[in-house]
């Protein structure tokens, strides 16, 4: 069910996204990328070992390009990180499925701290397999390594100040350039992660392939927050959103929030009309996502059209993105920027979770002939 439900999403996200792709190909390319990947692939054999982050929602579109030509080894893991957005079920199933073919993987949640010192504790075992009888008298050097936005620095950042506590010499906490835009780090820098032995991590600028042909790709990857809004269509990237959304079951867990109309009558209490009135325009309170929810789940549970016929899928998102209208507050007399603005809060409350958690890659079939030799390398 959820490898259909996306494989519908793709199919309808490629439709949508056709134009707004071919207006991006390539762009995010910069000689400053070209540097970054020839500074990255230089350092490579050098370090002991590589930690390939990609983003938990999309485990195999963010696979790092230049790692294709390395086999799994016990040099590399990969973290699938942002793992608090992703669906849980199958994050695990992916998680299972590297493991199977031989490659260590773990998924993690970078802003938490639990998460963070299991990873640790991972990491500095993993260290002390491969050092084996010289970990003692030896410094251990970790590069970190993705495609833009996957949460790189805050991975960094978030090892260096846990581990730096921990460590039985403290230095001074420094912190890697963190943005919800791609591409903000510039350099490759180390960070102390322990002590007594020694680790560092170095963190790299996140680096893409010149080209993408495929455009299920490339909208995962803008839907994702890896390739710039500014070089894609907001409102066709909120519409491929909506395409996913619709083939969950996501949306149904809302069905509590639907209560015909008795919301409406529901009493509050003076403080909360206040604070109501006060932040009507904050797409972050709770009640505005609480009723950006409410209008989704009622037009999509009261649409009749044909789910796999793309025409009345697009009639349903666009029945939705009016509704959103009213839930996000936004008057229409601002011509085509309030739709602009509808299709940012929604992208926003998607990024940050509050609109559910999606896998967009499904798990590819263990024993179908997906588990061919050059699949697998593709994949891991
Ligand atoms: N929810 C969630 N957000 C995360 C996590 N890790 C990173 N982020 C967010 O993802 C965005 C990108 O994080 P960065 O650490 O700057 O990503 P990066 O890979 O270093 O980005 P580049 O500079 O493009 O290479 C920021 O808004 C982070 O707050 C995570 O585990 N969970």
């Amino acid at each position: 069910m959820a490898t259909e439900t996306a494989i519908l999403a793709g199919k309808i996200g490629a439709a949508v996204m056709q134009a707004s792709m071919n207006k991006a190909a390539g762009w995010w390319y910069s000689p400053h990328m070209a540097a970054a990947s020839r500074a990255i692939a230089e350092r490579i054999p050098l370090v002991d070992l590589v930690l390939e982050v990609r983003d938990a929602r999309i485990p195999l579109t963010s696979r790092f390009e230049p790692l294709k030509v390395y086999p799994p080894s016990s040099r590399r893991i990969v973290v699938l990180n942002k793992a608090d957005l992703a669906n849980r079920s199958q994050l695990k199933e992916w998680i299972s499925y590297m493991e199977h073919h031989k490659q260590i993987c773990y998924g993690v949640n970078s802003h938490n701290e639990k998460s963070i010192h299991k990873f640790l504790n991972f990491l500095q075992a993993q260290i002390r397999l491969l050092k084996k009888l010289d970990y003692h008298n030896s410094t251990t050097t970790v590069m970190l390594v993705g495609i833009p936005n996957v949460g790189k620095s805050v991975l960094v950042n978030s090892l260096h100040k846990i581990g730096r506590i921990s460590a039985a010499e403290k230095g001074k906490l420094r912190h890697a350039t963190v943005s919800p835009q791609p591409c903000e780090t510039k350099d490759i820098k180390s960070f102390k992660i322990a002590s007594h032995p020694n680790v560092y991590v170095l963190d790299t600028p996140g680096v893409l392939p010149p080209l993408i042909s495929e455009v299920e790709v490339c909208s995962k990857l803008a839907l994702t927050g890896t390739i710039s809004d500014c070089l894609v269509d907001e409102k066709e990237l909120a519409q491929y959103f909506l395409s996913i959304l619709n083939s969950s079951e996501e949306y149904k867990k809302w069905a509590e929030l639907f209560t015909d109309g008795e919301a409406e009558h529901t009493s509050h209490s003076d403080l909360e009309m206040k604070s109501k009135r006060r932040y009507a325009s904050d797409h972050t309170q709770a009640f505005v996502v609480d009723d950006v929810r409410r209008n989704l789940y009622e037009e999509a549970s009261s649409f009749h059209g044909r789910s796999a016929d793309n025409r009345d899928t697009m009639r349903l998102i666009e029945l939705q993105l009016e509704a959103l209208f009213g839930a996000f507050r936004v008057p229409r007399d601002l011509g085509e920027d309030c739709c602009l603005k509808v299709c940012r809060k929604l992208l926003n409350l998607y990024r940050t979770g509050r609109l559910g958690h999606y896998t967009l890659d499904p798990v590819p079939n263990y024993s179908s002939y997906a588990s061919s030799f050059s699949i697998i390398q593709d994949i891991i």
